[in-house]
């Protein structure tokens, strides 16, 4: 039998680790400019490395969540295809999520990727979304986007069998965000604040073995579809909202989605549904992965890939000889 694209299992279970080198290769590249002050530098060096380990990725892939439109960014720029031929899929990127943390050496940069079958992530423009996460084991339902801070924690409170006092909440340090860290404070419950990286965040709610027990706030839309394909990977649960600051950015949004009330609350899967696939690699070490670094000659990666039909998560640890090695 000749095997044709089609033949292909949409999400063939190979893929995920195809994609996990796409990740490796941003963080190599970006790990180049840890700490330098660059933020720019850093994010172009993620983009070119992602591009190109992309062409050796057996799928039809096209951006829906990328670096902008294409008169905006020159590259893995919204509606660019990329891969070396085979099923349709939907590509969501974030070549570097925490320029800032990256440029700075702070905690938590990392590089991702998912994907989905064409048609199943939200096609989110370059706004910001509302979004809440919690982790797997609880009632479905248990907070929701448009219930007060309040009435979250104390149903998640109760859910877990804690008090409120040992919630953890975790939210982007932004001045927008005074309410909601007053007024968890103020029922007693603990908060993070983040200077950037609200993928990490969503992700680290969703696992056991980390503090936070509930992601609350606004970011990227673009990060928002991101979490939501790893959310889905580890059976947390989320809402979001996108949030639109002009009639510009609602009509984009419209045209991007055609049929849909882009206000709308959306669930998980209105975000990312069917089979997703996941992949981050750590660019500086945070919470959920080890940062790049060298021994003997060989440059280490930490990743993690995700499956959400198989229900896989790989933690990998790569070694690589530059000495031999090229991406493609
Ligand atoms: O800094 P803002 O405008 O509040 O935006 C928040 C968004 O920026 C980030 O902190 C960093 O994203 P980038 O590094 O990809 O620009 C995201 O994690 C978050 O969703
Ligand atoms: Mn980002
Ligand atoms: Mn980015």
């Amino acid at each position: 039998m000749t095997v044709t694209p089609t033949h292909y299992q949409v999400t063939d279970r190979n893929l995920a680790l195809e994609l996990v080198r796409v990740t490796e290769a941003a963080a190599v590249a970006a790990s180049a400019w840890t700490g330098r002050g660059k933020k720019n530098e850093a994010d172009g060096a993620a983009v070119e490395a992602m591009r190109r380990a992309f062409d050796t990725v057996a799928i039809n892939g096209t951006v829906v969540i990328g670096e902008g439109e294409m008169d905006e960014a020159p590259m893995l720029f919204i509606g660019e295809r990329v891969g070396a031929g085979g099923p349709a899929m939907d590509i969501a990127v974030d070549p570097l999520e925490g320029t800032n943390l990256c440029a700075k050496n702070l905690p938590n940069a990392l590089t991702v990727v998912a994907l989905a079958e064409e048609g199943h992530f939200l096609h989110a423009p370059d706004i910001y979304m509302d979004k809440i996460v919690v982790g797997p084991n609880l009632p479905e339902n248990v907070v929701d986007l448009d219930a007060s801070v309040e009435a979250n924690l104390k149903a998640l409170a109760a859910a877990k069998g804690k008090d409120i006092r040992e919630l953890m909440l975790c939210t982007l340090d932004r001045p927008r965000h005074e309410d909601i860290i007053g007024r968890a404070r103020s029922m007693g419950a603990r908060v993070t604040l983040l200077s950037d990286g609200d993928v990490a965040a969503a992700i680290a709610a969703c696992l056991e073995n980390n503090e936070v027990d509930i992601y609350l706030g606004s970011g990227g839309a673009p990060e928002g579809v991101l979490a939501a394909a790893a959310v889905r990977c580890v059976h947390g649960q989320m809402q979001g909202r996108l949030l639109f600051e002009d009639d510009t950015q609602l009509e984009r949004a419209k045209k991007m989605n055609p049929g849909a009330d882009p206000s709308r609350k959306l669930d998980l899967t209105d975000i990312a549904s069917g089979d997703v696939l996941f992949s981050a690699t750590g660019v500086t070490g945070g919470t959920l992965l080890r940062g790049i670094s060298q021994n003997n000659g060989w440059t280490i990666t930490h990743s993690l890939v995700m499956r959400s039909k198989s229900g896989t998560l790989r933690f990998v640890e790569g070694h690589h000889d530059f000495s031999t090695k090229t991406w493609r």
